[in-house]
């Protein structure tokens, strides 16, 4: 069954009302590999109940309406998904516990040819349920690559952050583990792709490959390291394009360019000479 275009562009999103725990942060920046080493205070505020703080990239995961796309009213060829972009911009410091509500909707669908793919975008906003504040606005794409050649228009997302033609000020290498991804999962994506090596095989994969929203948290985590003393607050904007997969286990490669108050990033792995994360930039308060 193709993509259905109608079926898609008019979904109707239940609102997710979420209440989040500490226990669901901490999970989180787990899932981040922060706590690495435990006499590193400035880590172990995002891992320690204690003075908790929520590592900002976790707006992706409030709210969050699932895998929907295994709806097999979408026409998709879910297990062929990847994820393709993030951005996210956040207005108030995320609470490290509290009642959420996420809104999403369908931004638009681009029909990248047969053969080739198909891009959904959509957003969310992210509303503390106490106060009615928006705290974040949290947009993706996701790129199916099963189901190009629908029939509808191939029309270009925003475009991409160029980097800066120098060496990078910062570079900071993040090591993962071979079980992250089954950590990360636990925080709400539950992709099998990320779990189960028989569905990864059926999609190309030697094995499980790590989500791109852990790869994404990552970043945050070389930057918050890298240029803002682990101050969460002021990290506030932060957008990617995956441009290959990860392999739990490997060591990322993050560096990094200082640009007018901005940054501009992206993400490598060493040991197979391939940019995993492009284009990435990252807003500071
Ligand atoms: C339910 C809610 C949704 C949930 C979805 C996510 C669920 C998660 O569990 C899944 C994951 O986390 S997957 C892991 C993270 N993602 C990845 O590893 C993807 C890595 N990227 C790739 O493999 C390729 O770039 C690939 C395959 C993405 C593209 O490679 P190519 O086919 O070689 O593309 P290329 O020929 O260079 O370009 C074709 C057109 O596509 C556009 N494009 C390229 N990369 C893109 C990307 N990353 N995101 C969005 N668009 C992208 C290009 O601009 C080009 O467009 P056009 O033809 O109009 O010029």
């Amino acid at each position: 069954m193709p993509l259905d275009l109608d079926a898609l562009s008019n979904w109707d999103f239940e609102e997710i009302e979420q209440t989040l725990t500490e226990r669901d942060t901490i999970l989180y920046a787990l899932g981040l590999g922060f706590g690495e080493d435990p006499t590193d205070r400035k880590e172990l505020a995002f891992v320690y109940e204690d003075g908790l703080r929520a590592v900002p990239s976790m707006a992706v995961t409030m709210g969050y309406p699932g895998f929907w796309l295994r709806n097999p009213k979408t026409g998709v060829n879910w297990q062929k998904v990847l994820h393709g972009e993030q951005w996210l911009d956040i207005y108030k410091p995320l609470p490290v516990k509290g009642n959420i509500i996420g809104r999403s909707r369908i931004d638009f669908i681009s029909d990248k040819g047969e053969g080739k793919g198909a891009v959904i975008y959509q957003s969310r906003e992210i509303i503390d349920a106490e106060t009615g504040d928006k705290l974040a606005r949290v947009a993706m794409s996701a790129f199916c690559r099963g189901d190009g050649g629908f029939g509808g228009e191939n029309r270009p997302g925003p475009a991409p952050t160029a980097l800066p033609d120098r060496a990078p000020d910062h570079v900071c290498d993040i090591e993962t583990l071979p079980r992250q991804a089954l950590v990360y999962r636990l925080s709400g994506d539950m992709n099998p792709l990320h779990a189960d090596p028989d569905v990864a095989r059926s999609v190309g994969f030697d094995r499980p490959i790590l989500h791109g929203l852990a790869t994404y948290g990552l970043a945050a985590r070389a930057i918050l390291k890298s240029l803002l003393d682990y101050d969460a607050a002021r990290l506030v904007g932060l957008d990617v394009r995956f441009s290959a997969p990860v392999y739990p286990g490997e060591t990322v490669r993050f560096e990094i360019w200082e640009e007018g108050g901005e940054a501009r990033f992206r993400a490598s792995i060493p040991a197979r000479d391939v940019v995993v994360l492009n284009n990435g930039a990252a807003r500071f308060a």
